[in-house]
């Protein structure tokens, strides 16, 4: 067997960060070998940093992490000299962040990043692995642009994004040309615990700064195309998306309520085979994070549910229901995704495994 990918993670200390940690503990190819954060918690062992404020619920952090001192995330040199590639999750401002992940995919380490910072650079490709892996071919161009051999930077899209864009994405042959999808997120998708949250408890909050045009566009960049005269990937047309985004006292799990309608006229059973038949790369490759189901129909009225479904494939499945016609609409569903496992470390994870079976990282 061949050694594992040593891996490093910036912003580890944070929600998302800790997410990447739990997951990676026995990974099959991945191990940790560097965490960085802030200046604040650098130079202090991991588990002390985060013991008062580990998310994790009764998932123990990790005995191999535990020790490891933290570094300073902008010490590009040092945590670069150390690792393979890097995940990143650092909170910084949006330029900050830019700027320090091409810093490290300079340094030629390839950073996959949980950050909306580079999700509209044009020649980074932001990837759901089940839906556009040919996105990854626009790296060359990157590494034209930044003057690296191995060095880039891939992202994932929003975790709100997730309920629905793989349903629309199964039904693509359908011709989809509209879609409004109000969303129901959990209060992890903004880092904190319910406890955590006294804001949200017995309340819905109608409003979270930019998760609409994220729910809108990002769709659009997944299903668009590498275009090799701008070296770039162009965004698609449609389908046209409108949203609206509310905070729910959740834990973990962003649920939608989403419409939908077709050029052609597809039946129910067409539509839910569409859903149930759909896989893509990562099934073929059977990659360590891939669920075997990408997507599953509960044909039961009262599902899915957050507290039933949100493990559905350890958190990497989508689950769908209540498909029925509408009548403004052609179809109205409600779909259901894990918001830090699929929506966010155990996406940016399942994009570099991808990257990894591809040959875009290796080892130094
Ligand atoms: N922006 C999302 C987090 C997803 O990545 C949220 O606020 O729920």
């Amino acid at each position: 067997m061949s050694a594992k990918l040593k891996v490093g993670v910036i912003g580890a200390t944070g929600m998302v960060g800790q997410r990447f940690i739990t997951l990676l503990a026995n990974h099959p190819w991945f191990e940790v070998t560097a965490v960085a954060a802030s200046k604040h918690s650098a130079g202090k062992k991991y588990g002390e940093a985060v013991k008062d404020r580990w998310k994790m619920g009764t998932t123990p952090i990790p005995e191999n992490v535990k020790d490891l001192t933290i570094l300073d995330a902008e010490d590009v040199d040092k945590v670069a000299g150390q690792v393979d590639f890097v995940f990143s999750a650092v909170h910084m401002d949006k330029d900050a962040i830019r700027q320090l992940e091409d810093e490290y995919a300079k340094h030629e380490t390839p950073v996959v990043s949980n950050n909306s910072a580079h999700r509209w650079t044009p020649d980074v490709p932001m990837v759901v692995p089940e839906i556009n892996p040919d996105h990854i071919e626009v790296i060359k161009y990157q590494r034209e642009r930044l003057g690296t051999k191995h060095g880039f930077v891939a992202v994932k899209p929003n975790c709100s994004i997730q309920s629905y864009t793989p349903a629309l994405a199964a039904w693509m042959k359908f011709e989809p040309t509209q879609a409004l999808a109000c969303t129901y997120q959990a209060i992890s998708g903004a880092g904190k615990t319910l406890e955590g949250a006294p804001e949200i408890q017995g309340n819905v909050i109608p409003y979270i700064p930019g998760e609409e045009k994220k729910s809108e566009d990002e769709p659009l960049k997944i299903w668009g195309h590498v275009d090799d005269e701008k070296k770039a990937i162009v965004p698609a047309q449609s389908p046209v998306i409108t949203s609206q985004c509310l905070r729910v006292p959740v834990l973990y799990g962003h649920t939608v309520a989403a419409f939908v309608n077709f050029k052609q006229n597809p039946s129910k059973e067409e539509l839910i085979k569409a859903l149930e038949d759909y896989s893509g790369e990562p099934q073929k490759l059977g990659l360590p994070s891939a669920p075997k189901q990408f997507i599953q129909y509960l044909d039961d009225d009262f599902r899915p549910q957050v507290r039933y479904d949100v493990n559905f494939e350890h958190g990497m499945g989508i689950s769908i229901g209540r498909l029925r016609e509408d009548k403004l609409f052609d179809w109205k569903f409600v779909g259901l995704s894990h918001n830090t496992a699929r929506g966010a470390a155990g996406g940016a994870i399942e994009l570099a495994e991808l990257l990894k079976a591809k040959g875009y990282i290796e080892a130094k």
